[in-house]
């Protein structure tokens, strides 16, 4: 059994797991990174070229946290001298009268976010090839992108080696025992850490299940789809073609989004912001192809020089949340177990600063944020606590 005492263990090798760790290494703590796959892998939620970043948001609490993240992002940058961040704007459509669009416009002008708001002839002038819905408004976020996920995610594990961190993959944990000294385990080595932070995605309730804690936290199967530009390059990132998030397509249907041909040439990424359930382990044999339809005739209608049928298809996984937002908090019985889960989709672009608040939990300080939004405590009767 290794003597060694770590100041923390951070369970899962993610896009949060990994910037809490760095954050960690970077604040002189002996950092443990454990993931159960060997790097890179793209059986979690991490993987994959793209992601967008922006402060289009209908909460305040993460428009302001993206003000931050943003400046994270810039030094994250520096530090791993690659390009993270392209800047190409997101276009926000949406019905007019909908609380939804309102409140995001509302957010948007109480923030002085750069935006443009755009009339449906200027929106005809300046973006062509997206048909704007009957009844839609749109607006632009205009500092908002792309990310470059799988090159961040390196680019973090990287950092957070080159700042003393110890990174072991391929080691799955299979117990986490409480106390002063937190006690992991895997099938082939036993850590000790003084304080735990689980980041496990969408296997973050079979991890807590070994310390007696259940969250509402429901994993859906994301078919990422790409679909082909009838004529190469009109819909692309170096035509200044935007990120787009369209709301509520169609009545209680979920948003969809797309981000502007970049990783295969002549290939737009469109998807549904919703899956159906799976379980982590046996994602592929979810099959359900029902977003794949509600794309394809969003496609027909709205972007008109994509052909209707997806030409690629790959794998992602959200782990939803009831009302959508994140967990950042301690655990309710232990306070030196801490844990950032229930991304929901759209969890990417706070990473960095994820990352910080995390550590600053695992090393008992005060959250720089407002964590008020994340507590466990919200769901109340839902997660139940098995000790
Ligand atoms: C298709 C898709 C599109 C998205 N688009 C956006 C977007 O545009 N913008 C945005 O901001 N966000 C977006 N997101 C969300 C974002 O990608 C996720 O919120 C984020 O990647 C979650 O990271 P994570 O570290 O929590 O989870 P993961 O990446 O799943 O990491 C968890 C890790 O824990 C490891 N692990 C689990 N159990 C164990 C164990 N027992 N032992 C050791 N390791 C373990 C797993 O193997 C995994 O590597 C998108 C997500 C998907 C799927
Ligand atoms: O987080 C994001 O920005 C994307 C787009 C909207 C839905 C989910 N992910």
């Amino acid at each position: 059994m290794s003597s060694k005492v770590f100041d923390c263990i951070v369970i899962g090798a993610g896009i949060q797991g990994s910037c809490t760790a760095y954050q960690l290494a970077k604040n002189k703590q002996k950092t443990l990174l454990l993931e159960q796959f060997v790097l890179p892998h793209s059986r979690g939620s991490s993987h994959g070229q793209t992601r967008i970043i922006r402060k289009a948001y209908e909460e305040d609490f993460y428009t302001q946290m993206m003000q931050e993240s943003y400046e994270l992002w810039a030094e994250l940058e520096k530090e791993a001298g690659v390009e993270l961040y392209r800047r190409t704007g997101l276009l926000v459509m949406g019905p007019e009268k909908s609380e939804g669009f309102s409140k995001l416009k509302d957010t948007m002008q109480r923030h002085k976010i750069p935006t443009v708001f755009l009339e449906k002839q200027e929106f005809n002038e300046h973006i062509s090839n997206v048909n704007l819905s009957e009844g839609n408004g749109a607006l632009i976020d205009t500092f908002a992108g792309v990310l470059y996920a799988e090159r961040s995610l390196q680019a973090v594990q990287r950092l957070f080696q080159c700042s003393g961190g110890v990174l072991k993959d391929g080691q799955t944990v299979t117990g986490v025992s409480p106390g002063a000294v937190v006690t992991v385990s895997t099938g082939s080595a036993v850590y000790r850490g003084k304080s735990v932070v689980i980041t496990a995605g969408p296997w973050a309730n079979t991890l807590l299940a070994h310390a007696g804690l259940q969250l509402p936290l429901k994993v859906v199967k994301i078919n990422v789809c790409y679909w082909k530009e009838k004529i190469p390059g009109t819909y692309s990132v170096d035509q200044s073609f935007p990120c787009f998030i369209q709301m509520e397509p169609k009545e209680g249907e979920y948003d969809i989004y797309g981000l502007p041909s970049n990783e295969y040439p002549g290939l737009m990424k469109v998807c549904y912001h919703m899956g159906s359930e799976t379980d982590p382990d046996e994602r592929d044999k979810q099959t359900d192809r029902g977003d794949i339809d509600i794309l394809a005739r969003y496609v027909t209608r709205c972007l008109p020089g994509l052909v209707p049928a997806p030409a690629v298809v790959e794998s992602c996984m959200y782990t939803v949340t009831p009302d959508h937002h994140f967990v950042l908090d301690s655990h309710p019985s232990y306070g030196n177990i801490i844990i950032g889960a229930g991304f929901s989709g759209h969890g990417f672009k706070f990473s960095p600063i994820i990352g910080k608040v995390l550590s600053q939990l695992a090393m008992g300080q005060v959250p720089s944020h407002d964590l008020s939004p994340f507590r466990i405590q919200r769901f109340q009767s839902q997660s139940k606590s098995s000790l």
